[in-house]
């Protein structure tokens, strides 16, 4: 088990670049078994979601040349070989079934392990995922705890109309219909930045997409797909993290982030809270107003809330942040998940820092912030950015508090506790057994 340990109460000062998102990262990996010829992809984050799935990748024979110092990532997938009674793939993350299209396009056959589940966030069905891969023709047969999927043929395009806009989901669809036998379209596609930035990576690999960002994509199928050389952007999760960590701690943070075009509802979110940001010149920046303090609503007796739903709302992934800004800040604030039914459980822990918290149904929490708090020793789920939002709220407090079970940050954050110690931050991790 690996704790956080942080002496809190240092404002946090100064700048930082952050990594690339995990959730571009995976399926784009994913995504490079789709074709033969070499693939080079700069800004590769080491975190350990990308080590299994480059282990992987290394088990299937192929060739693997990974410099985390300089994030380049050389890969090729000729010699790859799959064999879906011998091969696993890794657990324990969403991103897993992403592989399958590129099983399926490569070697007819592919397999889902049980656990494909990623952050303990409630259910997360694979009904969608399996109903995509059966309209591609797919064959789809349960065994034990796993899933196994054959194709005997090229995949077949197709249109399609989702019950919700996910996004792994849309990932998959465009993995199979960028190979498939004619044009296919989604209907109730995702567009999240990561999305798009998986979108983007496609068509440098020659895959002909419409509608990225939207909700409608159209999809014309190829014969091959080539090789690229890619380079990511940054994390907008590690953006929000690294500014609310600056506004939390009464600090003074810059962040570079070259798609401010993606901030304008996350920044009237930060600014519900009193903290004001600002974009310039590639970098991100934000400033506590007087003092963190929820802007009561204009209409009287309401209360003001942060709703998270597929983009383009707030992402859900972000709520857990702004939750610890709503402890800290004067004022109560209503936290509204529309995407997840078990992801705000984690919310009871805060008291222990001596935070007001209510938890109303599964998708609503309302914070009663501003009181005084104490340090603790807290507990994470395995929620990646419900550790980070826990140890927020440490930083916030002075003296030592302990983030027990962490190690989902490594999920996403490469150097994490080193990055913001350069910012001032008192923090070091614990390996216990
Ligand atoms: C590897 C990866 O990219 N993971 C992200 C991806 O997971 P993932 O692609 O698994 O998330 P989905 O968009 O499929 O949504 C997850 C679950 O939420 C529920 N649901 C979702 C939307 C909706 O309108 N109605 C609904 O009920 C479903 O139970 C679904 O299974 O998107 C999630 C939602 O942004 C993020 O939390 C995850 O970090
Ligand atoms: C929930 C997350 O990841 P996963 O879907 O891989 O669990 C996340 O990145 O916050």
């Amino acid at each position: 088990m690996s704790h956080l340990i942080i002496h809190g109460g240092s404002p946090l000062h100064g700048h930082i670049v952050p990594s690339a998102n995990k959730n571009a990262v995976l399926p784009i990996l994913c995504a490079t078994l789709l074709t033969r010829e070499p693939v080079r992809l700069r800004g590769v984050p080491d975190i350990t979601d990308v080590r299994k799935i480059l282990d992987v990748f290394r088990r299937l024979g192929s060739n693997v040349a990974i410099d985390f110092q300089t994030g380049v990532l050389s890969l090729q997938h000729s010699e790859t070989q799959f064999d879906p009674v011998r091969d696993h793939l890794p657990e324990s993350m969403r991103s897993s079934i992403l592989l399958v299209p590129g099983l399926l396009a490569r070697f007819g056959a592919a397999r889902i392990e049980g656990d494909v589940k990623g952050c303990t966030l409630g259910a997360r069905e694979i009904d969608p995922h399996i109903e995509v891969f059966e309209r591609f023709g797919a064959g789809v047969e349960r065994t034990g705890q796993s899933v196994v999927l054959r194709a005997d043929r090229p995949l077949r395009h197709n249109d399609h109309w989702t019950d919700y806009a996910s996004v792994t989901t849309t990932e998959n669809f465009v993995l199979c219909a960028a190979l498939a036998d004619g044009v296919s379209t989604l209907t109730n596609a995702a567009g999240e930045p990561h999305v798009q930035e998986f979108c983007r990576f496609m068509e440098l690999l020659g895959a002909k997409i419409e509608g990225i960002g939207t909700s409608r994509l159209v999809v014309h199928g190829t014969d091959r797909l080539g090789g690229c050389d890619f380079t990511f952007t940054e994390d907008f999760h590690e953006v929000v993290t690294f500014l609310a960590l600056g506004a939390i701690t009464g600090g003074d943070v810059r962040v570079k982030n070259s798609q401010p075009g993606h901030f304008p509802l996350i920044d009237r979110t930060f600014a519900k809270f009193g903290v004001r940001v600002t974009h310039a010149d590639g970098w991100s920046r934000c400033a506590v107003e007087d003092r963190l303090k929820v802007r009561e609503p204009f209409t009287p007796s309401i209360l003001q809330k942060v709703e998270a739903a597929p983009w383009p709302y707030l992402p859900v992934d972000l709520l857990p942040i702004f939750v610890a800004l709503g402890v800290r800040a004067e004022g109560s604030m209503m936290f509204w998940n529309k995407v997840y039914d078990g992801a705000l459980g984690w919310t009871s822990e805060l008291s222990k820092f001596g935070a007001h918290a209510f938890q109303s149904d599964p998708h609503r929490v309302v914070t009663f912030g501003g009181k005084a708090l104490t340090p603790a020793e807290v507990e994470s789920p395995y929620i990646i950015r419900v550790a980070i939002a826990l140890l927020m709220v440490a930083a916030s407090v002075p003296g030592r508090s302990v983030i027990r079970n962490a190690a989902p940050v490594r999920r996403a954050h490469p150097q994490f506790a080193e990055n913001i110690t350069r910012l001032g931050a008192r923090v070091e991790w614990m390996e216990a057994s």
